[in-house]
């Protein structure tokens, strides 16, 4: 229940192919690390479940529409919105966007600026923020969904050591709730603490299971390029 299930998804950019016949299953009420080196395909595979990128074949299963949060450079600073405008766009999927906030809108709001302790920021527009704290809005607008399945795309990616902890409590309050979570990430030690690990390798999945069991020495040195250590 809730899992999200790719089985054998090709994916390309134009002529450019980026998921070669990709299979997996990703656990639900979970959390999920999706690591390999730079152009693996992390992105692409996250693309693809969410919807932004449709497969040239094989096929998706997911649980609920996603909350997808992308990484922040990819959202234009320009954009004359405040802090708390883009987090309550996170409750158009519940209401559109013309309807009024409800109560209960508002209250979802204010939950996610306080978990990512950026309520004292609210009113700023997102263009006058740093990095880090854009990138903290858009998790928090990733949470206003209240969607079951959550899809990050390296969500502490630039984030001081405080943004971190507050992104880790916030992913673990959701889990325990039920939603199932699917976190990109360059930190082998936060893959580490989740409970599954997908890694990936010039468009191929080349291993999947528990971070421990997937994040050998050898597996680590091949994916990267490295040399193998211990
Ligand atoms: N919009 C695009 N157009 C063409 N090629 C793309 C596009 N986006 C990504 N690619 C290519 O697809 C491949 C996979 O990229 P992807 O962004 O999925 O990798 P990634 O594992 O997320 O990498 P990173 O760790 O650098 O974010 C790479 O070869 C990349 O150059």
């Amino acid at each position: 229940m809730n899992e999200v299930t790719v089985r054998d998804v090709h994916a390309s950019y134009g002529p450019r192919k980026v998921l070669h016949g990709l299979t997996a299953v990703v656990p639900g009420a979970r959390l999920t690390a999706v690591v390999g080196a730079n152009g693996a395909g992390k992105s692409s595979l996250l693309n693809v479940i969410a919807g932004v990128l449709a497969p040239t074949a094989g096929s998706v299963t997911n649980p609920c529409r996603p909350a997808y949060v992308t990484q922040h450079s990819e959202v234009s600073g320009a954009l004359p919105i405040t802090v708390r405008a883009t987090v309550a766009m996170g409750r158009w999927a519940h209401r559109g966007p013309w309807r009024r906030l409800s109560t209960k809108d508002k209250a979802v709001i204010d939950e996610c600026l306080e978990r990512l302790d950026i309520t004292s920021i609210a009113d700023r527009r997102l263009g006058a923020l740093s990095g880090g704290q854009r990138q903290r809005a858009l998790v928090a607008q990733g949470l206003a969904q209240q969607s079951g399945l959550l899809l990050l795309d390296e969500p502490a990616a630039g984030l001081d050591l405080r943004a971190r902890t507050l992104i880790d409590e916030a992913l673990d309050a959701v889990r325990s709730e039920g939603v199932t979570i699917m976190r990109v990430t360059h930190d082998l030690a936060v893959a580490d603490q989740a409970d599954h690990c997908l890694l990936l390798r010039n468009g191929h999945l080349v291993a999947e299971g528990p971070p421990r069991s997937v994040l050998t020495p050898d597996r680590v040195a091949e994916a990267w390029g490295v040399p193998r250590v211990g």
